[in-house]
């Protein structure tokens, strides 16, 4: 891999999973992740990237408040959750991004709006004259509204599908884990991590499972392969880095970071619409 392949990325999203944004014990939000988080964000901001963030975390936070130990199974417990939960969410953010004077906007979306030629035209709108005021979005999936046709389910997936839409040059998943593994390492001690992927096949695939590591997550590896899938056609390095140290990002567009990269291997004729409708429908 060339060296110095991030230094001069223009765009990019960055997903945090539930599991990394709050404590695994009770479940709480983890403030000092939050923080940190928020800090490098805006610190890429000063330097001119446009960035946006990704985050999951509305059902895990609403539930949390509401005292519901389970994880929730019937959908409509899911999205009163969500309600609950991406409302307090964006509070948090708004505040730990108004410490550093940066102004950050909620973007909701579904399936439905990156099939529909007029809300996707409509979202990708949005988002480039965010872009030019200098906000930072924040995107997650309209759980409450979002019923199973028209869920992603994911956000690995919907922030490979954010960084299609936006022409971003580089996705960053953060994970609980360092990147992809030769073999799920929590059950398989003797897992080795995959530092590069030139090109996403069959025995790639095989590697990844669909377990997650937590309580909350949903997806574990195999929904990341997916976003790398997504990303990697629409033109964009992908990367899997762990989320115990945020300060990874700023790692990454120094080059001195752990992790697994996925190059990208633009395909002119990758139509996101048409891939949803094949691959998710
Ligand atoms: N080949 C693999 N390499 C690394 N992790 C894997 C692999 N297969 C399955 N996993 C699981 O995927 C989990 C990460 O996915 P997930 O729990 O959805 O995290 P997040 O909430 O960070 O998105 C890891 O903790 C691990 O248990
Ligand atoms: N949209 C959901 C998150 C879905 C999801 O992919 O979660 P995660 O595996 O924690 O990234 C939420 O905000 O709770």
């Amino acid at each position: 891999m060339k060296k110095n392949r991030f230094k001069n990325k223009k765009r990019v999203v960055v997903k945090i999973g539930s599991s990394s944004l709050t404590h695994p014990k009770t479940g709480n939000l983890d403030f000092i992740k939050l923080e940190r988080l928020v800090r490098e964000l805006c610190d890429l901001r000063n330097q001119d990237i446009d960035v946006c963030l990704v985050s999951s975390g509305a059902i895990s936070v609403g539930r949390k408040m509401m005292g519901i130990k389970k994880r929730p199974k019937r959908i409509a417990v899911k999205q009163a959750c969500a309600a609950v939960g991406q409302a307090s969410l964006m509070m948090t953010y708004q505040k730990l991004f108004s410490e550093y004077h940066q102004t950050c906007g909620q973007v909701l979306m579904t399936k439905k709006t990156m099939i529909d030629n007029v809300s996707r035209k409509n979202a990708e709108n949005t988002f480039e004259e965010l872009f030019r005021l200098g906000v930072i979005p924040i995107v997650n999936e309209n759980d409450t509204v979002s019923t199973y046709e028209i869920q992603f389910g994911d956000n690995d997936t919907l922030s490979a599908i954010v960084a299609s839409l936006i022409g971003a040059d580089l996705l960053v998943l953060l994970s609980d884990i360092d990147g992809l593994f030769t073999d799920d390492p929590h059950t398989n001690p003797n897992a080795e991590l995959i530092e590069t992927v030139e090109k996403l096949d069959e025995k790639y695939l095989n590697m990844a499972k669909d377990t997650t590591g937590s309580d909350v997550g949903t997806g574990g590896m195999a929904t990341k392969l997916n976003a790398a899938r997504i990303a990697s056609y629409s033109g964009a390095d992908m990367i899997i880095a762990n989320a115990k140290d945020v300060g990874v990002l700023h790692k990454i567009f120094e080059d001195d970071f752990i992790g697994t990269v996925f190059l990208s291997n633009k395909d002119e004729d990758f139509y996101i619409p048409d891939f949803i409708e094949e691959n998710m429908g």
